[in-house]
């Protein structure tokens, strides 16, 4: 052993200087330390505070983890560590003035130990550090994913869900179907002679009109569980979860109304009608049948070359194979 001795006063410096809350309470809750710190973010000197019973000076932690804890430490001698999703801010600490005026509180991280004290019985050291840093960097790194996720999942010229999430939301729909015996349709929807569009009125004004068309048709949505994708350029795909027959019939008649309603003028005598219209096709899986996205897919595409064959600006079925 080094016969070095500490200067006197080192550790109430330490105590002082140290960027941790540091609490000891006796064995009957009352303050027996409350450091420099505590009295800046919690803005109470260790004087107004010293012997009095920690639950009393703050009761809204009486029965909260907190309290536990230190029961824990006190009785059982055994330590915690809070954990910060649980506990976000258990004490009344803030970083200034201004934050406590707004009442926002400091986030923090708890740990509570007890102590043994020669001759002075179990005591316990509650030590709070800030961790607003942490927490508001994790919170926007969470919006950030949250961001990207959304991108990935939607268009990024119309903004509704992409090809993508079509393919994702298609197996989901088809495995929940099956598994509750419902019924599950899928309209395909393909803007009619649009190459004539694009070549007339350009690229620009083309993407305008996906634009519109898109939105219009996303406005037939009514439920939450229904999507409404981009398939492809100018093609379109809904899935409709418990939806038989007569009722996709319903709602293709429906999105080809609405998108004569937009009444967007197409190329004069490229077109049979003076709007912009669409064909489209449907596919139903009745409810008890068992079959694969694909095969539903494909019944659509054959439905929506019927509508085109036809003629254009009309809605067929075809029976998945
Ligand atoms: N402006 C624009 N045009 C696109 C986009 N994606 C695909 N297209 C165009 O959509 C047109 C599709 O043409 P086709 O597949 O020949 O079909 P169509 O002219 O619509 O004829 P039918 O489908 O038979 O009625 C092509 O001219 C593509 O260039 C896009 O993102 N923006």
């Amino acid at each position: 052993m080094s016969g070095a001795t500490a200067p006197a006063g080192l550790l109430e410096g330490v105590l002082a200087s140290i960027n941790l809350g540091a609490v000891v309470l006796d064995g009957a809750h009352r303050v027996a330390l409350w450091n420099d710190w505590m009295r800046r973010h919690a803005g109470a000197p260790a004087a107004g505070v010293l012997g009095r019973d920690l639950f009393e000076l703050y009761p809204a932690l009486r029965g909260q983890r907190v309290h536990s804890a230190v029961e824990q430490a006190l009785r059982n001698g055994f330590g915690s560590l809070l954990s910060q999703s649980l506990n976000k801010a258990p004490f009344p600490l803030f970083a200034d003035a201004q934050a406590a005026a707004r009442g926002e509180r400091l986030q923090q991280a708890v740990e509570i130990t007890p102590l043994a004290l020669a001759g002075a019985g179990r005591h316990c050291l509650i030590q709070i550090s800030d961790v607003s840093v942490a927490v508001a960097r994790e919170r926007l790194l969470r919006e950030q994913a949250m961001v990207l996720r959304s991108q990935t999942f939607a268009d990024g010229l119309t903004g509704i869900a992409n090809r993508r999430h079509f393919d994702v939301a298609m197996e989901r729909e088809q495995r929940r179907a099956k598994r509750g015996g419902s019924a599950l349709s899928l309209l395909m929807i393909d803007i009619d002679n649009f190459k004539s569009y694009n070549d007339h009125y350009g690229h620009q004004q083309g993407d305008q009109c996906l634009i519109q068309v898109a939105a219009a048709l996303a406005a037939v949505l009514k439920r939450p569980c229904d999507l409404m994708a981009r398939y492809g350029g100018e093609e379109f795909a809904m899935i409709l979860p418990d939806t038989d027959a007569a009722q996709a019939v319903l709602m293709a008649e429906g999105v080809r109304l609405r998108t004569i309603e937009l009444a967007i003028a197409h190329v004069p005598g490229m077109h049979r009608e003076a709007c912009v219209t669409v064909s489209v096709g449907i596919a139903t899986q009745p409810a008890g049948a068992a079959l694969d996205a694909a095969a539903l897919i494909g019944a659509a595409d054959r439905a929506l070359y019927l509508a085109k064959r036809c003629g254009r600006n009309r809605v067929e079925s075809q029976p998945p194979l």
